[in-house]
């Protein structure tokens, strides 16, 4: 396995070589790199596209498009549509988009849209970055796909792997929907929706135990369904979660249903259950090599052992509350451990995790949200999916690891929780916590499965170290007083 030193990056300006880690030969970090941009130009590097309105960029990266067979034929050119016009939407969308401030389609919109919407529906499986645009376009899918002449009859099901993405999808469908006469989401989550009544909704979204129980109990007629959309679908295929959930609900819906599943991450054996599910799909892949957001400087701290990680952690404190942040950690209880201690120890932080009642969760992220809390200690529940453009820093507490025992990094959960940050072409900071030989393996080969260059953070001299990461929590601060955002609550004037 590589080992992690030959993935760090010396810093420019810094002389003497990492302590374990001869100085590397690899180029400067993009990350860090995309860090001395002015804001505004994040990532300008020539390959980036200016999406107008939000004065934010989109990271230049390549999809690899296959077409599906039906579509195969040359008479009929594959268009990848740069405008909203191109896409021909509803009147509604399109004014529902613009008051978001989306004033063109990113690259997996405007690739994706045009396929999801030809006719006859197709399936789709779509992969792009972190923090692109995924929701918006499955999202202005459905919206285009539904007969609002016929509101209480569901039409559409979107599925994702948490309450708390399942409810941020609800609030982009009602902000991308603002203008749509007569539009009715059901919110499939536990507690949500009143025991025994049918769902009187054209769009319903939730999480796949729920909505298997609410089909079993007759509540959800889903003879009308015409679209299904797995958000952060390699997690809902995932045989060993929840993928036995979501063949159940696929095996009780219309065998005719257009079918879209949508992530940043795929991994090849999810792929095959993939394509089982979703047959015959279009779809839009990247390379591995692409994978990472440039705009994310990904640092990490070689902590000298176990209990140390803790002052280290609160010695970032100040850096954390500069924008916001989101620590990530392996178990609800050192979630609640740390925040004891670091509440204890005067710092303002709360902790999310799954033992936390419905209520609770929704209340703890709608605080996230409005600015109201600033740090977050949170289990992989949040890893995924979660919108918050002010989050300029995410730190990996514990290198997240998956198998039996924790014995293999989890590559895909540590891009989905560093994609955190750097949402829609703003800048943020990732720094991950090593302190044994397990963990520093486990994050060498992460850096060597992206062929990420990895910034050291040395923590023997912390002014140099704050300044490196002021610098950047500091653009994305400036970055996100520009951008709304469609689950922003305070920024979006639709929603
Ligand atoms: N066309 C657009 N123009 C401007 N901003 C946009 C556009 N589309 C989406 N956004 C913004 O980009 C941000 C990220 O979008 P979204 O949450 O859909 O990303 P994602 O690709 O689903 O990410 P993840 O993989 O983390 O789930 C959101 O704040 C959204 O408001």
């Amino acid at each position: 396995m590589a080992d992690l030193a030959s993935r760090i990056t010396k810093p420019a300006d810094d002389a003497a070589p990492a302590s374990e880690a001869p100085a590397a030969e690899a180029p400067a970090a993009t990350d860090a790199a995309a860090a001395e941009t002015p804001v505004g130009d994040a990532q300008n590097d020539g390959a980036v596209e200016s999406l107008g309105g939000s004065g934010l960029q989109e990271p230049g990266y390549e999809v690899e498009i296959t077409l599906s067979d039906l579509q195969q034929n040359e008479s009929t050119p594959f268009h990848s549509a740069t405008t909203w016009e191109d896409i021909g939407l509803r009147e509604e969308l399109h004014k529902g988009l613009l008051a978001l401030n989306f004033l063109k389609p990113s690259k997996v919109q405007g690739k994706s849209l045009p396929l999801m919407l030809s006719n006859p529906p197709t399936n789709m499986l779509a992969q792009s970055q972190s923090g692109t645009g995924k929701t918006a376009a499955f999202v202005t899918a459905i919206l285009s796909r539904v007969d609002f002449s016929n509101p209480d009859q569901p039409q559409a099901l979107a599925l994702a792997p948490s309450r708390e993405l399942a409810r941020q999808i609800e609030e982009v469908i009602r902000a991308i929907g603002h203008f749509v006469q007569n539009l009715k989401i059901a919110p499939a989550v536990p507690g949500a929706l009143p025991r025994g009544e049918p769902v009187r909704s054209a769009v319903v979204v939730g999480t796949p135990g729920t909505v298997m129980d609410i089909i079993r109990r007759r509540q959800l007629d889903v003879s009308q369904l015409k679209v299904l959309v797995l958000d952060e679908a390699d997690n809902m295929l995932d045989q060993q979660g929840l993928g036995d959930q979501c063949m159940r609900v696929k095996g009780m819906l219309p065998k005719t249903i257009q079918t879209l599943l949508f992530s940043a991450t795929f991994p090849e054996k999810v792929l095959q259950y993939a394509n089982k599910f979703a047959p015959n799909a279009h779809s839009l892949k990247l390379q591995r090599s692409d994978l990472t957001v440039k705009g994310i400087s990904q640092m990490f701290i070689d902590c000298p052992n176990d209990t140390t990680k803790y002052d280290i952690l609160c010695r970032l404190y100040g850096l954390m509350t500069i924008g916001q942040s989101v620590i990530f950690v392996k178990t609800r209880e050192s979630a609640n451990e740390i925040q004891r201690r670091m509440v204890g120890d005067g710092h303002k932080v709360s902790a999310l995790h799954a033992a936390f009642d419905g209520s609770e969760r929704d209340e703890l992220l709608a605080k996230f949200r409005s600015g109201e809390s600033k740090v977050l200690i949170a289990t992989n529940v949040i890893a995924r999916g979660i919108d918050v453009s002010s989050v300029s820093m995410v730190i990996n507490y514990d290198i997240p690891m998956k198998g039996r025992g924790d014995t293999e990094p989890d590559t895909e959960t540590y891009l989905h929780r560093i994609g955190r940050t750097g949402r829609f072409g703003r800048v943020g900071v990732s720094i991950s916590f090593v302190y044994d030989k397990k963990s520093y393996d486990a994050l060498s080969s992460i850096a060597t499965h992206y062929g990420i260059d990895l910034v050291k953070l040395d923590t023997d001299d912390w002014d140099e170290a704050e300044e490196r990461v002021k610098d950047v929590i500091k653009k994305n601060r400036a970055q996100a007083a520009y951008a709304p955002s469609a689950t922003d609550p305070q920024k979006t004037g639709a929603a």
